[in-house]
C-alpha cells in the first residue's frame, strides 16, 4: 500500500489537476493506492477569510465564495463529461448552501468561534476529495471517496486538535477491510467523538497522509508538492542549491526547522515512528527522483544542507554579577517563557559571564520586558546590565548526522564565513553534532549561506564570481578565454569562473548564474541591459553577494580605478590591467594595498606591466625573499618597440603607429603610448614594487608626440596630423642605422631617478633583439649583480593581456580555497 499526497498547488487548476491524474493513474496500475488531496489552491485561505469579514460584518465575503463555488463548477465541467455532471454539480451546490446559511449565520450573530472556524475549513477539502474522486472515475479508476471525519479521531482542540491514535488506527483499518476501491482521501480534517469538525492544523494535509501511512502500515508515503524536493538551501539565495537525495528522519527534522519548508516534520511523525519511507515529489517534474526520508543510515557528504532563518534578534543578558551564581538561566528562560518567546538559539561561554539567546525579532520588546523584570534587582545593584539587543540577524546552520564524530565540519563552516568577512555573532552546536548553527548579521546572509554552500556542497568546485567592467578589447579576450578552458579547470584545478555581471561605458548587465560565456553578449545586446553606472555595477555586485567575489577591471579609466578602495572595503578581490590607481600618488598606491592586506582579499595586477609576462610578480619574490634592486632598465612598451622595429622596414611612422593600434598593442589612446606616458607608469609601478618611494615627478619623459598633434580632438585627426611628421621619423632611423644601431624607447630606474625615452643602441646592448611586440626587463639587484636577471617575451595584444589577467584571476582561486 502506497499513500500519496497532493497539495494545494498540485490541484490548484485543470491543467495541474491533469497532471496529478497521470500520475495516479501510472502508479496504481502497480500498487495499491489511496491519495489524500488538499483543497484547490488557495480555497482555505478564501474561507477562512471569509468567515472573519463575516464576523466583521463585511457584506463582500458573498462574493468571494461566489467566486470559490464558480471555481468549482467550473472544474467539474473541465473534468467530468456532461451526462454525469449532475450528481458532482449537485454535491457542490448542496455544500455552498450549507456554506451560504453558514456565513450568514456569522454575519448575523458577529460571531465566529475556533470551532466554526474548523467546521468552515472543512470544505476546502470535502469539496476537492469529493470532485476530484469522481473525476478519476471517468478516467476508469474505481475510486471511493473517503471524508477523513469518519475515522479521524481527535480531541476538541478546535483549529489544532490532537488526534487519539488507538481509535483513528482501528477505525482507519477497519474502513479499509469494509470499503472497496480506491480511497481518495479529504486532507486536513477530522472529528471528534461527538462528531464535531476539527482541523489537524498547519500542514494538516500532509499529516492526514502520514496518520493514514501509519494506520495502514504503508510501504511508502509520497508528498507530491510543487518543488522537486528538499534542496541543500534555499533556492531563492543559493543559486546553486540542489536537491538533496536522501535524508535521515533526524536531518528533515532539522533541516525544517530553520528555512526548508517543503515539509514540517512534526506532521510526519506517525509516518517516521513506523519507519515508513517519505518521498518528496514534483508534481511538475514526475520523472525527478526527488527526496528520499527514511530510517538509513546517512549517505553521502559531512552535511546534507544548510538552513537559514532571517529576522532573528540577538539578546544579550550579561553582568559580572551574574557569574557563578547558580539559577540565573532557569530565571532567563523562566521569564521568556513566562513572556510566551520562543527560543531560537542559546548560547553560554564557559566563563558564565554572559548567556546570548537568539530570537524572533517581533518578539524582543516582550522578551526584553520580560527579562529585565525578572533581574530588576539586578540590574539596579549593577551586578546585571541592562538586557542588549542587536537586531537585523539572521540564523545559518549546517545540517547532516555525518558530523557525529566526524572532525573538520565547524572547521569548514567557520573557514568559509571567515574568509567571505562573514562576522560571526553567536554559535551554537548541540551534541547531537546533527547541526551547527551561527548568528550572523541579515545583510551576511546571502553570502553566508553560498560560501558555506561552496565550502561543503561544491568545494570540489570553487567558484570565482567575477564581475567585468570594460569588455573591450582585453574584456573580450578574457571572456572567450575563460569560455574555452572552463572545463579544464574545473576538472583538473577544482575551480570554477562565472561572470555575473559585465560593462562598457555605456552599458552594463547581470546575471544571477553567470553568462553563457561561449556565447556572451556584448553588455548593450544582454538581457536586461542598463545604461552603465559605476556606482550601481558596485551596489548590485554587492546585493548579488556571492562569496569569492572578483571585480576585474579591463578599463583604461580613471573613474573605474578611484573605486578599488570602495571594492576591497567591500571584501571583493580586485584583478586589473589598469595602470591608473597604481600610478596615481604613492599614498594611494600604498593605501590600496594595506587595505586589501585588512581585508584580506587580494589585488592583483601582474598585467600593468609587459602584459602576460611575470614581471609583478617576480619583482615581489625578489622582495619578500629579502633581495634588493639596484637598477632598472627596460623596453616596456609593446607598441613602441612595435613601432620602431617595424620602421627598419620601411614603411612611414604614421602607417606603423596605425597598424599598433590595429593590432591591440597601444593603449585605447595612443598617444598614451607615444608620449611616454604609459612606460613612465610602467616604470613608476615597478619603482614601487621595488620598494622605493617613487612619485611621478621623479620622472623624466621623452614624449614622442609631435608638439602640433598633442592638443588635437580625436584619435583620427591625430592620425592625420601625424603624418606631416613621417618624414622626421625616418630621418631618426636614418641616423641610427648609419652608426649601425637601433632606436628603441626604453626606461631606466636608478638612484630613485628613472628616466623614459627614445634611445640609439648599438648591437652589443640586450635590447638591440628586440622584436615586434616584444619587451624586456633587466634587473640588476644585489643578487643578481654580476650580470641581472632578464625577462623578455611580447609585452603587449590582446592575448597575452587577457592570458595574463586570467592567470591572476585563477591564483586567486589558489589563495581562497
Ligand atoms: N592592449 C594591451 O596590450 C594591454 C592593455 N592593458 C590595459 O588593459 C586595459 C584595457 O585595454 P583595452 O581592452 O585595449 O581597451 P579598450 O578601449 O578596447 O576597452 C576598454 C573598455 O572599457 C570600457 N570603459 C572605459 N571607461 C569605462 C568606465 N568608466 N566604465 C565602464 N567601462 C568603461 C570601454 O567602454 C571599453 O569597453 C587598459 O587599462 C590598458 O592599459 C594592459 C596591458 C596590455
Ligand atoms: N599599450 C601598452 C600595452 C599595455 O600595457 C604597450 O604598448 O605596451
Ligand atoms: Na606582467
Amino acid at each position: 500500500m502506497k499513500i500519496l499526497k497532493f497539495g494545494g498547488s498540485s490541484v490548484a487548476n485543470q491543467e495541474n489537476i491533469r497532471k496529478v491524474f497521470q500520475i495516479i493513474k501510472k502508479q496504481a496500475k502497480k500498487d495499491e493506492i489511496a491519495v489524500v488531496f488538499s483543497a484547490l489552491g488557495g480555497v482555505t485561505e478564501v474561507l477562512l477569510r471569509s468567515a472573519v469579514k463575516a464576523r466583521e460584518g463585511d457584506k463582500s465575503y458573498t462574493d468571494e465564495i461566489k467566486v470559490l463555488e464558480d471555481r468549482h463548477y467550473d472544474l467539474v465541467r473541465q473534468l467530468i463529461p456532461i451526462q454525469q455532471q449532475s450528481t458532482v454539480l449537485t454535491y457542490v451546490k448542496v455544500r455552498f448552501n450549507e456554506l451560504e446559511d453558514l456565513f450568514h449565520g456569522i454575519y448575523l450573530i458577529k460571531e465566529c468561534s475556533p470551532k466554526t472556524l474548523d467546521y468552515v475549513g472543512s470544505f476546502g477539502e470535502r469539496l476537492s476529495a469529493f470532485v476530484l474522486a469522481e473525476a478519476l472515475k471517468v478516467e476508469g479508476l474505481n475510486t471511493h471517496y473517503l471524508d477523513a471525519r469518519e475515522v479521524i479521531r481527535t480531541n476538541n482542540r478546535f483549529g489544532n486538535a490532537k488526534v487519539d491514535f488507538p481509535v483513528t488506527n482501528d477505525l482507519i483499518q477497519d474502513y479499509f477491510h469494509s470499503h472497496p476501491g480506491m480511497k481518495i482521501i479529504t486532507g486536513f480534517v477530522a472529528s471528534t467523538e461527538k462528531g464535531e469538525t476539527t482541523t489537524l492544523g498547519r500542514s494538516g494535509s500532509d499529516y492526514t497522509a502520514a496518520i493514514f501511512a501509519s494506520a495502514l502500515t504503508a510501504d511508502t508515503l509520497e508528498i507530491w508538492t510543487d518543488v522537486s524536493g528538499v534542496m541543500t538551501s534555499d533556492p531563492r539565495l543559493v543559486y546553486s542549491a540542489f536537491t538533496i537525495p536522501q535524508l535521515t528522519y533526524n536531518e528533515a527534522m532539522e533541516l525544517s526547522h530553520f528555512g526548508a519548508k517543503v515539509i514540517f516534520p512534526a506532521t510526519m511523525q506517525p509516518a517516521m515512528r513506523k519507519g515508513i519511507p517519505i518521498y518528496i515529489k514534483n508534481t511538475f517534474e514526475p520523472e525527478h527522483p526527488g527526496t528520499l526520508i527514511n530510517s538509513d543510515a546517512p549517505t553521502g557528504k559531512l552535511i546534507k544542507g544548510i538552513s537559514s532563518l532571517a529576522g532573528i534578534s540577538l539578546l544579550n543578558i550579561q553582568g559580572a554579577g551574574l557569574m557563578e551564581v547558580v539559577g540565573v538561566s532557569r530565571r532567563v528562560f523562566g521569564a521568556l517563557a513566562d513572556a510566551g518567546v520562543n527560543i531560537i538559539l542559546i548560547s553560554q561561554a564557559s566563563s558564565e559571564h554572559s548567556i546570548c539567546v537568539a530570537i524572533k525579532t517581533n518578539e524582543v520588546a516582550l522578551a526584553k520586558e520580560g527579562i529585565e523584570k525578572e533581574f530588576i534587582n539586578e540590574i539596579r545593584n549593577g551586578e546585571m546590565d541592562p538586557v542588549v539587543v542587536v537586531s537585523e540577524m539572521a540564523v545559518v546552520a549546517a545540517v547532516g548526522e555525518n558530523m557525529k564524530h566526524n572532525p573538520g565540519a565547524s572547521g569548514r563552516m567557520f573557514m568559509a564565513l571567515g574568509r567571505n568577512n562573514v562576522n560571526v555573532y553567536a554559535i551554537a552546536q548541540g551534541s547531537s553534532e546533527l547541526n551547527i548553527s551561527a548568528v550572523v548579521s541579515q545583510a551576511d546572509l546571502q553570502k553566508a549561506l553560498n560560501a558555506l554552500h561552496e565550502a561543503f556542497f561544491l568545494s570540489e568546485n570553487k567558484v570565482l564570481h567575477v564581475f567585468l567592467v570594460g569588455v573591450g578589447l582585453i574584456g573580450k579576450a578574457l571572456i572567450k578565454m575563460i569560455s574555452l578552458q572552463r572545463k579544464k579547470l574545473q576538472k583538473e584545478n577544482d575551480l570554477d569562473v562565472q561572470i555575473h555581471g559585465i560593462a562598457n561605458s555605456r552599458f552594463m548587465a547581470f546575471h544571477e548564474d553567470g553568462f553563457d560565456l561561449a556565447n556572451c553578449p556584448a553588455p548593450e545586446d544582454a538581457k536586461g541591459a542598463q545604461p552603465m553606472d559605476l556606482q550601481k555595477f558596485i551596489k548590485q555586485m554587492e546585493d548579488m553577494n556571492f562569496s569569492n567575489t572578483v571585480f576585474v577591471d579591463c578599463t583604461a579609466s580613471q573613474e573605474v580605478a578611484d573605486t578599488y578602495e570602495q571594492v576591497l572595503e567591500a571584501k571583493v578581490a580586485i584583478v586589473t590591467p589598469n595602470k591608473k590607481a597604481n600610478s596615481g600618488s604613492l599614498e594611494n598606491y600604498k593605501s590600496l594595498k594595506k587595505l586589501a592586506y585588512k581585508r584580506g582579499v587580494k589585488f592583483l595586477y601582474e598585467t600593468n606591466v609587459a602584459a602576460g609576462l611575470p614581471v609583478i610578480n617576480t619583482l615581489q619574490d625578489l622582495m619578500l625573499s629579502g633581495d634588493k634592486v639596484l637598477r632598472i632598465e627596460a623596453v616596456l612598451s609593446g607598441s613602441m618597440n612595435y613601432i620602431f622595429s617595424e620602421l627598419e622596414k620601411g614603411a612611414p611612422f604614421s602607417e606603423v603607429v596605425k597598424v599598433a593600434k590595429e593590432k591591440g598593442y597601444t593603449e585605447p589612446d595612443p598617444r598614451d603610448d607615444l608620449s611616454g606616458m604609459d612606460v613612465g607608469r610602467k616604470i613608476l609601478i615597478l619603482g614601487r614594487e621595488a620598494e622605493q618611494d617613487l612619485h611621478f615627478e621623479d620622472i623624466t619623459i621623452q614624449s614622442m608626440v609631435p608638439e602640433d598633434c598633442r592638443e588635437t580632438a580625436s584619435i583620427d585627426e591625430f592620425f592625420v596630423k601625424l603624418q606631416a611628421h613621417d618624414g622626421e621619423f625616418a630621418q631618426m632611423l636614418e641616423t641610427a642605422k648609419s652608426k649601425g644601431e637601433k632606436l628603441r624607447f626604453m626606461a631606466t630606474l636608478e638612484n630613485g631617478k628613472a628616466k623614459v625615452g627614445l634611445n640609439s643602441l648599438d648591437s652589443t646592448h640586450p635590447f638591440y633583439t628586440l622584436k615586434g611586440s616584444d619587451n624586456m626587463i633587466l634587473f640588476t639587484t644585489e643578487r643578481y649583480h654580476d650580470f641581472p636577471m632578464i625577462i623578455r617575451g611580447p609585452g603587449a595584444g590582446a592575448d597575452v593581456t587577457a592570458a595574463g589577467v586570467f592567470a591572476d584571476v585563477i591564483r586567486l582561486g589558489n589563495f581562497s580555497r
